[in-house]
């Protein structure tokens, strides 16, 4: 991988140089090369560690979507009312395409409410991140627990995500509950919270659609070891069918 990451790093180092009047760039990768004038005092990233933060990005990014994007696939196959309800959103929007349109956009992804709504309960079900880890920065009393200023301590998602007080018949896999449920504070977070809350919730929430509309426009799956656990889904093997 290092010397993949090594092959692109390169490859944009030239393009920017040719680029020189680019102004300020956006791309993650270009603020990184940015900094690299200042690596002499140990501030900047130099090439070494441009790839180990590109590494730890790309396995940040990359079990958690295929995960929960596997999840919502195996619920939605189980329950067809779901699965055809999100279907039928997905054709609606497709019908209103206009001809010079050549394929998805984000505009469409924009208008996916129900889909959001398999998102929103898939990432509550998989729970994808389990645990993350904090600081109390004060003690703190929770339930008759202290934890005493200083101590690290581990969030745990079953608490929050499967609690019945705000989810009705918790493990229960329903993209209907998301049609009018506020979650109070902190009873949702798939994606971590506070200044180290993950930086590609946004994007994965973009990957996890596109993949979901082209399954339930043009696949189904059929599971190939039926002994498996489906509830929720762990090693199930499945074999994808072009409808
Ligand atoms: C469904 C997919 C994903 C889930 C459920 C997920 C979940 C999480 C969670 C719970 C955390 C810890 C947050 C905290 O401590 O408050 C985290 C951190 C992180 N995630 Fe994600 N993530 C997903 C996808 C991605 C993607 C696509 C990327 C990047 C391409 C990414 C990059 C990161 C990084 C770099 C961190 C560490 C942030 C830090 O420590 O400052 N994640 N993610």
């Amino acid at each position: 991988m290092a010397k993949i990451y090594q092959h692109i790093l390169d490859e944009r180092k030239v393009m920017i140089g040719k680029n020189k009047t680019r102004g300020k760039s956006n791309i993650l990768l270009d603020m990184m090369l940015d900094t690299q004038d200042d690596d002499e005092q140990g501030k900047g990233f130099n090439d070494e560690k441009i790839i180990a933060m590109l590494v730890s990005y790309t396995f940040a990014g990359f079990e958690s979507v295929g995960l929960v994007a596997s999840t919502a696939i195996m619920y939605l196959q189980k329950y067809p009312h779901f699965l055809n309800k999100a279907k039928e959103e997905q054709e609606d929007i497709v019908k209103r395409r206009s001809p010079s349109n050549e394929g998805l956009n984000f505009h469409e992804i924009k208008q996916m409410k129900y889909l959001s709504n398999v998102i929103n309960e898939s990432l509550r079900i998989a729970m994808a991140k389990t645990i993350f880890f904090r600081e109390a920065r004060t003690t703190i009393n929770i339930n008759g627990y202290t934890i005493p200023k200083g101590w690290k301590f581990l969030t745990f998602s079953w608490n929050y995500h499967l609690d019945p007080h705000t989810y009705v018949r918790p493990k229960e896999f329903n993209p209907s509950r998301w049609d009018d449920l506020e979650p109070k504070p902190a009873s949702f977070l798939p994606f971590g919270v506070g200044p180290k809350m993950c930086p590609g919730a946004n994007l994965a929430r973009l990957e996890v659609s596109v993949i979901l509309h082209y399954f339930l426009l043009y696949y189904r799956v059929e599971q190939v070891n039926l002994e498996s656990k489906i509830e929720p889904p762990r090693n199930c093997f499945v074999r994808f069918k072009k409808l």
